[in-house]
């Protein structure tokens, strides 16, 4: 199976352009393989490009645990990139196709190539079991969840899927690695859940750190940070525009009060592209 290895901040995905590919077997079974970093390709998770009767492409994208998302918001941009790039649609206004339907895309272009991507990336979902979460409250803004016997306030948002965004004074590995992977997999969400620790380091500055559902600890979430501009400002810490410090890179977010969207602006990179072969005995 030919792939190309993209990251948006370094959120690395194995892509395949399923334009020109046949998936050797399900991509639930594909991911964990090519995810991992040791006998495999290594990465995020695995997103497939493929042709959309409603737009110029559509994303697929699965977790490195074989769970399919709704939307990712670095591997979106990356996927505009390679469509840009790679001539499947050469327009620096594409329209692509998500499990959060279909998302406007504008390419800034260096050299005849995709360089920074400017993602319209809709309406956040603020309504508690829409989320979902188990609460009612619309929005859920500061909720006390109990986790290992500690209390956190949490704001609730999803961008087509599930966010928990936690502020705090220090993004520590006790919080990220310990109490993270509890959030995600806990009663509060029913279809487990992304958790953003945010540090405030003014009205529109933050830095970000990530455990992904189905994934862990990344070092960058697009929809994450998306959900954080929101939470920042349903909280009253942060302004509509703020930049995003993740472990990865920056990027620019706004919850645009006129429409209502989140407009996220960063890199996209291809790093290569291999041949992979399946193992002839799977798991
Ligand atoms: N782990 C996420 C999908 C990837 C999101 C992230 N990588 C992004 O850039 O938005 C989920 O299960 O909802």
């Amino acid at each position: 199976m030919r792939f190309t290895k993209m990251h948006g901040i370094g959120n690395d995905y194995v892509y395949v352009n399923c334009f020109a590919e046949q998936l050797p077997a399900a991509p639930e079974t594909i991911a964990p393989l090519v995810s991992d970093r040791h006998f495999g390709i290594g990465g995020d998770g695995l997103i497939l490009i493929t042709p959309s009767e409603v737009a110029d492409a559509r994303m697929r994208m699965f977790n490195a645990d074989g769970s399919e998302s709704e939307m990712c918001g670095n591997g979106l941009r990356c996927v505009a990139k390679y469509v840009f790039d790679h001539d499947i649609a050469k327009k620096e206004t594409l329209k692509l196709e998500t499990g959060a339907g279909v998302l406007t895309v504008q390419i800034e272009t260096e050299n005849g190539l995709a360089r920074q991507v400017r993602v319209n990336m809709g309406q956040p979902i603020l309504e508690g079991k829409k989320i979902p979460t188990i609460f009612d409250s619309n929005p859920v803004v500061n909720q006390k969840i109990e986790i290992a016997g500690q209390s956190f306030d949490v704001t609730c948002v999803s961008m087509g899927n599930p966010h928990c965004v936690i502020f705090v004074e220090k993004a520590t590995d006790e919080l990220v690695l310990k109490i993270g992977p509890q959030i995600e997999r806990s009663t509060y969400f029913p279809s487990r859940v992304n958790v953003e620790f945010v540090e405030v380091v003014s009205p529109n500055e933050v830095r970000q750190r990530t455990w992904e559902r189905g994934s862990g600890e990344t070092l960058a979430c697009g929809t994450g940070a998306s959900a954080v501009c929101v939470a920042g400002v349903l909280t009253g810490r942060t302004k509509r525009k703020i930049l995003n410090h993740l472990l990865g890179g920056d990027l620019q977010l706004e919850w645009n009060e006129a429409d209502n969207c989140v407009y996220k602006t960063g890199g996209a990179t291809e790093v290569f592209t291999g041949e992979w072969m399946l193992p002839a005995l799977l798991p």
